[in-house]
């Protein structure tokens, strides 16, 4: 079943311990087949470099049931399965608790929009949800989780901003894939050192970019009118 998916799945979670996103088992990549309406997820707590493309878990976007593999599905899964029926355009998501973007989250602080490195992707800061409360937490705390970040999106295109950052966890991103999902994992890494360094060199919290410019460069590569690279 979906086999396909199921190798995509895999060899995108793969990529997080190559591009530095992970710590021992600390993230996981799904994707979706949206006709069949069934996720693929990494099995909780199996190490990368032990991944196999028959691993990988196949669970009901309805209700997260188990429909193939062996393996217990990511402890996450419940969080991702909030955000594919959230967006019908999202094809794939990622959790990692990789470090600048989680030390973002841990401040409880979104990301601010701050050079044009930033509006390449996103086109505006990246939010961070507010602090859960404790009965959410005690409650199916994956599925509020999803629900928490659905909530921070009210009003506005997920895809636009295609990323967030849980307070006190980490972030979350999605794309039309598993394998873009990832490649904006690694962008999302990257602004969130450098808004950390240019707060530091500035020596306070910098207000956000001229909205003009990142009109410009967010739409340079997005929508009818890109231009940037090759037809
Ligand atoms: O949040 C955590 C750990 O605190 C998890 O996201 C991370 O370890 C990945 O878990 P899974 O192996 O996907 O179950």
């Amino acid at each position: 079943m979906l086999e396909k998916l199921k190798e995509e799945v895999c060899r995108a979670n793969c990529m997080l311990p190559k591009y530095g996103l992970v710590t021992f088992t600390w993230g996981n990549v799904s994707g979706i087949d949206r006709k069949s309406g069934l996720v693929v997820i990494k099995p909780s707590g199996v190490e990368y470099d032990e991944l196999k493309p028959e691993d990988m878990v196949v669970v009901r976007l309805e209700d997260g049931s188990v429909v193939e593999g062996t393996l217990r599905p990511s402890s996450d899964t419940d969080t991702h399965l909030e955000l594919y029926r959230a967006c019908e355009e999202i094809g794939g998501v990622v959790h990692t608790h990789s470090r600048y973007a989680t030390s973002w989250a841990q401040a409880n602080r979104g990301i601010p929009a701050l050079g044009t490195t930033h509006a390449d992707d996103f086109h505006g800061a990246v939010p961070c949800t507010r602090p859960m409360k404790n009965e959410e937490i005690q409650g199916s705390y994956e599925a509020e989780t999803g629900r928490v970040i659905v909530e921070t999106f009210a009003g506005k295109d997920m895809m636009e901003i295609p990323a967030v950052l849980v307070a006190s966890h980490g972030p979350f991103v999605w794309e039309r894939n598993a394998a873009a999902a990832v490649k904006k994992s690694v962008v999302l890494e990257e602004v969130a050192r450098m808004a950390l360094y240019s707060e530091t060199i500035a020596g306070k919290k910098l207000p956000e970019m001229n909205p003009v410019l990142l009109d410009k460069h967010y739409l340079r590569k997005h929508g009818e009118d890109a231009y940037y690279g090759q037809k």
